[in-house]
């Protein structure tokens, strides 16, 4: 671990729960997890064990009901509304499986769509977006609808949106999951060839045992903990065994 030097996620005991009226849910139990600068993490397990439960409550679009989550030595759990929501804005990055791409806007003003709502002057903003989208192969796209744009072009888009504000964390939930399987590795080759450029953190929650291999490492989740980490080494031999090499 020596490659990696602080620690920017350092969550400890975060119990989460949700109450729907009539159940309960306890979909964290307790998840203590620490994540070193420029590492790359992915969260796996099976449906309903709480990965998107843990990826909302570390990056602070969700609260929950007791433990403790430090980013970058921030307590954001404990911050005010304003100062989260900047917070978020200026130093992490979401890239989800649905693009959440707005249809009317073009594929360059979905970029600086961030920028522009954190206050960053228009000009700057689209200088911001293009170079973004010329980090992901596609300023050529810049001012085509999502409609006009393939599944892998969205996600690009998605990406470069996730990154036009070079933050420290990029948090992804299944990344890939609606993309076939060469789109797939496409886009794990353009977020891990980021993550070597830039050095961000990534959180990245998926299904795929070949997504996961290409994280330097892997925690297993069930019944809302964790379970199990694996080595990347480890996850290799799990996707090759697995017959997805
Ligand atoms: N908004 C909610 N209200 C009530 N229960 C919820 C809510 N969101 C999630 N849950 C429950 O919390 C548990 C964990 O859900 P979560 O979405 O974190 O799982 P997951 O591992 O991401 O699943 P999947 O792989 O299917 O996306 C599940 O039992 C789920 O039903």
């Amino acid at each position: 671990m020596n490659e990696f030097d602080d620690v920017v996620i350092d969550a400890r005991d975060v119990v989460k729960t949700y109450d729907t009226g009539t159940v309960q849910v306890q979909a964290l139990r307790g998840v203590s997890l620490q994540v070193r600068r420029g590492e790359m993490v992915a969260i796996m397990g099976p449906s309903g064990c709480g990965k998107t439960t843990l990826l909302n409550c570390f990056s602070g679009l969700d609260e929950f009901d007791s433990g403790t989550v430090l980013i970058a030595g921030q307590d954001i759990a404990h911050m005010p509304d304003d100062r989260k929501t900047e917070f978020r804005a200026r130093d992490m990055g979401f890239v989800f499986q649905t693009y959440n791409l707005l249809p009317v806007l073009s594929a360059v003003e979905n970029v600086e769509l961030p920028l522009i709502v954190s206050g960053t002057r228009p000009k700057v903003a689209r200088e911001l977006a293009l170079e973004a989208l010329d980090r992901v192969g596609l300023r050529a796209w810049a001012n085509q609808r999502p409609a006009q744009l393939s599944g892998g072009q969205r996600q690009r888009v998605t990406i470069a949106r996730a990154l036009v504000n070079h933050p420290s964390i990029v948090w992804a939930d299944e990344p890939t999951g609606a993309l076939d399987s060469k789109t797939a590795n496409e886009i794990m080759d353009l977020i891990v060839e980021l993550n070597a450029a830039e050095r961000q953190t990534c959180v990245i929650v998926t299904h795929d045992p070949k997504v996961a291999a290409r994280c330097h490492r892997t925690i297993h989740m069930a019944d809302g903990v964790i379970v199990r980490e694996d080595s990347r080494e480890t996850m290799q031999t799990a996707a090759a065994a697995s017959g997805a090499e």
